[in-house]
C-alpha cells in the first residue's frame, strides 16, 4: 500500500514536495486546518517558506499541539529550510521556537543578505554526493546528543537526523534527484 504522507500546507514550498513524493509512489495529503489531522499519515513533511509564517498559523489553526505529538509520539517527518527551523529545539537568533522536538540549535537566515540564495555540491551521509540548493538558508550551529550530521557546509551543519526526523537548511525537492525522499520513505 502506498505511504500516506502529510504535508505541512499553510504556506511555502509545499508543492514541490508533494510532487517529488507522489513521482516516487507515496500519497500525499494537505494539512492545513485541525480538520485534517482526523486521518493520522504515515510520515509528515514540513517544507520551507517563511517559518515565523508558518509558525502562526500552525498556532491558530489548532495544528501545532497535535502535531507536536505525532513527532514525539515518533512519526517519521522531513523537514526542510523553514521545517528544521520549526523542528529545533532553540534558534540562536530569534525567540519563535516552534515544535521543539529537535535538539539542535539554528540560525535562521543565516548566510546573510550577500550569500541569501546558492547551489552547492556536498557529500550526503549514506546518500552520496548532491547538489543543494540554499534558499535565505538557516544552518545548524550546534547539535545534541544523539543527533547524527548527515551533511555539513564551510563548516557549519546543513542535515541531520535524530530519531525519525530528517532535517535539511537545504531544498531537495527543487531539482531532479529523488534519493533524499527515498531515504525518508525507508525511514517509514
Ligand atoms: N527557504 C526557506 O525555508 C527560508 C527560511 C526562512 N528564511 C525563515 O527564516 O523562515
Amino acid at each position: 500500500m502506498a505511504k500516506r504522507i502529510g504535508v505541512l500546507a499553510v504556506q511555502g514550498a509545499f508543492a514541490e514536495h508533494e510532487a517529488m513524493l507522489s513521482s516516487i509512489g507515496a500519497e500525499c495529503r494537505e494539512l492545513r486546518s485541525a480538520a485534517d489531522l482526523e486521518q493520522k499519515p504515515d510520515a509528515l513533511v514540513l517544507p520551507g517558506g517563511e517559518s515565523t509564517v508558518q509558525r502562526k498559523l500552525l498556532m491558530e489553526s489548532g495544528m501545532l499541539a497535535p502535531i507536536k505529538s505525532w513527532i514525539e509520539e515518533g512519526m517519521p517527518v522531513l523537514a526542510t529550510c523553514a521545517g528544521l527551523i520549526l523542528l529545533a529545539e532553540h534558534l540562536s537568533n530569534d525567540e519563535r521556537t516552534c515544535f521543539k522536538t529537535l535538539p539542535v540549535t539554528v540560525r535562521r537566515n543565516a548566510y546573510g543578505r550577500q550569500l541569501g540564495s546558492f547551489i552547492t555540491e556536498a557529500e550526503v551521509r549514506h546518500i552520496g554526493m548532491m547538489r543543494q540548493n540554499f534558499i535565505r538558508a538557516p544552518y545548524i550551529e550546534a547539535a545534541g546528543p544523539g543527533v547524527e550530521v548527515l551533511s555539513e557546509t564551510d563548516g557549519h551543519i546543513t542535515a541531520v537526523r535524530y530519531k525519525k526526523q530528517l532535517a535539511l537548511a537545504f531544498h531537495p525537492e527543487v531539482g531532479p534527484d529523488t534519493r533524499l525522499h527515498e531515504a525518508f520513505l525507508r525511514m517509514i
